[in-house]
This record gives C-alpha cells, structure tokens and sequence, in this order.
C-alpha cells in the first residue's frame, strides 16, 4: 500500500515506522511547506498534522480521490462540511480522535458505566485528560468523545470546562511533560467514587490503529469509525 502522510511530527514518524514494518511505503511527506502533492501515487492519506491544517488536507484528499484516515484533532467544528463533501465525492474517510485499540474499548467501557449510571442522581461525572506539553488543544480529542458518550446515554447536556453545572460534564486538562494521554472519567458520590481510566505508554498503540485504519478502507467508500474497523459491534 502506497501512503501519503500529512504531518510528519511526533505521529508521522512514528506511523512511517509501523507502515514500513508492516510492508507499506511512504510515498509522500506533506508538511506546511510542501508545494506539490501527487497524489496519484497514493493508495490511501493519513493526516495527523495540526487543527489548522487538517481541513485543508482532509478535503484535498477526498478531492484527488484518495481515501483519509484523519487523527488530527480540534478541527470537528469542520466535520459536517468534510461529511457533505465525502459523500458528494463518493470518498471514503475514518476520523477518530483516537486509533488505539485500548482506548476503542475504553470508549465501550465509558457507554456501558454512563448506561448504569443514568438514573443515579446521586453521582456526579467529572473528566480529566492529561497530555503531554506540546499538545496545541484542550480538551483532547479522545476526552471529546467521552463525553459525547455519556451524553448519548445519561441526561447530561453538553461538556465544558472546568464547569460546575449541574447538567454540564466538567472535563480538566493538564499539561505535563511528555505524558503521550491519560484519560480518567469519574463518578462522585457522597460516599464513594468509581473511576475509569486509559494511560497510554506511548504513541505505538495510536500509530498501529491508524495504519491498520488504512488497510481496512482499501477498496472501500464510505464514512467510518474505529468502530467499523475493529468490529466492536460484535463484541458489546
Ligand atoms: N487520533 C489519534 O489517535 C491521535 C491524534 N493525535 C493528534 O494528531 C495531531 C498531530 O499530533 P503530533 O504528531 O503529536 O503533533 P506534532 O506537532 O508532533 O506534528 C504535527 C506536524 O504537522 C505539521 N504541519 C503543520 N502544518 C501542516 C500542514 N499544513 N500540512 C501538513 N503538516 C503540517 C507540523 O509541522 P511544523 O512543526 O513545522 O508546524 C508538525 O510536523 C494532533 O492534533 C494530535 O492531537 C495525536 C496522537 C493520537
Ligand atoms: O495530542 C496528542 O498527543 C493526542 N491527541 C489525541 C487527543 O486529542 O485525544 C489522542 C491522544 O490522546 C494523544
């Protein structure tokens, strides 16, 4: 499989590493600078850059027919136009704010805790993500979608930070070093806390979930999720 990586920082390289080893070759870089992008060359586009640049690489991807596996986070207030055009094109696109398969399961695990817990007024939620200091957004991606989760299955309404409303999740982020992603959602009672919690040990997981993302929209079209690609329908 031929790949074309948007972004080669911390993700890019790491990506480059993984799809080498499992018998890919990189056929493009595409950084801030880049000039021309052939994309002819490309079986599939893996965008981890910044918020800024992703919609641009995003859409231009789906314009050159060339399917997206998109990880860049903090750009979805552009999500619903990137949809609109993937199906005017016939394209085939993954987002995910997250690749790895621990935190796919975690995401189960934060639904089936928010199904249990939704009649419980006794309980409070609250949400912490911990990344590393480089990180350009808050909250991450991944503690996004967390609380989309707990949305879908309890009567919370939206999520902010550091909020204190009684219908709103309060998401804490912190930036410390260069911890790769923690990610701990609890519920708090008078008499006790039950907590869930992710810690990535480093950026391997993320990386290996975005290639084999790639692998799996081969021959494709369509708009997916990690859900698709891991199967994990079968498995709740
Ligand atoms: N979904 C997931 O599983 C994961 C998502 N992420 C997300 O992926 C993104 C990247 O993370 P990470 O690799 O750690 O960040 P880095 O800052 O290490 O890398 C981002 C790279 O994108 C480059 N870049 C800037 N502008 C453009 C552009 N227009 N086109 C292409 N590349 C550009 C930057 O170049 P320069 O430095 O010159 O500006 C930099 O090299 C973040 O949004 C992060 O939150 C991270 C890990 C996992
Ligand atoms: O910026 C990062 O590093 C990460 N970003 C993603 C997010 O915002 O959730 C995924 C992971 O936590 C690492």
């Amino acid at each position: 499989m031929n790949i074309g990586l948007f972004g080669y920082g911390k993700m890019g390289k790491m990506i480059e590493q993984l799809a080498l080893q499992r018998g890919h070759n990189i056929v493009a870089k595409v950084d801030v600078d880049t000039k021309h992008i052939n994309f002819s060359e490309m079986d599939v586009a893996i965008d981890f850059s910044t918020p800024d640049a992703a919609f641009n690489n995003i859409t231009a991807s789906i314009k050159n027919s060339v399917p997206i596996i998109s990880g860049t986070t903090g750009w979805l207030a552009q999500y619903d136009q990137v949809v609109e055009l993937c199906k005017e094109k016939q394209g085939a696109l993954i987002y995910a704010s997250n690749f790895s398969l621990g935190v796919n399961i975690f995401f189960e695990l934060n639904a089936y805790l928010a199904k249990m817990m939704s009649n419980l007024e006794q309980y409070n939620v609250s949400m912490e993500e911990i990344h590393h200091t480089q990180k350009l957004d808050a909250p991450s991606g991944t503690a996004i979608t967390l609380a989309e989760g707990i949305i879908e299955h309890t009567t919370y309404q939206d999520w902010q930070m550091e909020s204190t409303g009684k219908h709103s999740i309060p998401i804490t982020s912190k930036r410390e070093g260069t911890v790769p992603g923690t990610h701990t959602v609890s519920y708090e009672s008078d008499v006790d806390k039950i907590e869930i919690k992710h810690e990535a040990h480093n950026r391997k997981g993320f990386a290996l979930g975005a290639v084999i993302a790639a692998e799996w929209i081969q021959g494709k079209t369509g708009i997916f999720s990690m859900r698709d690609v891991l199967n994990l329908s079968e498995r709740t």
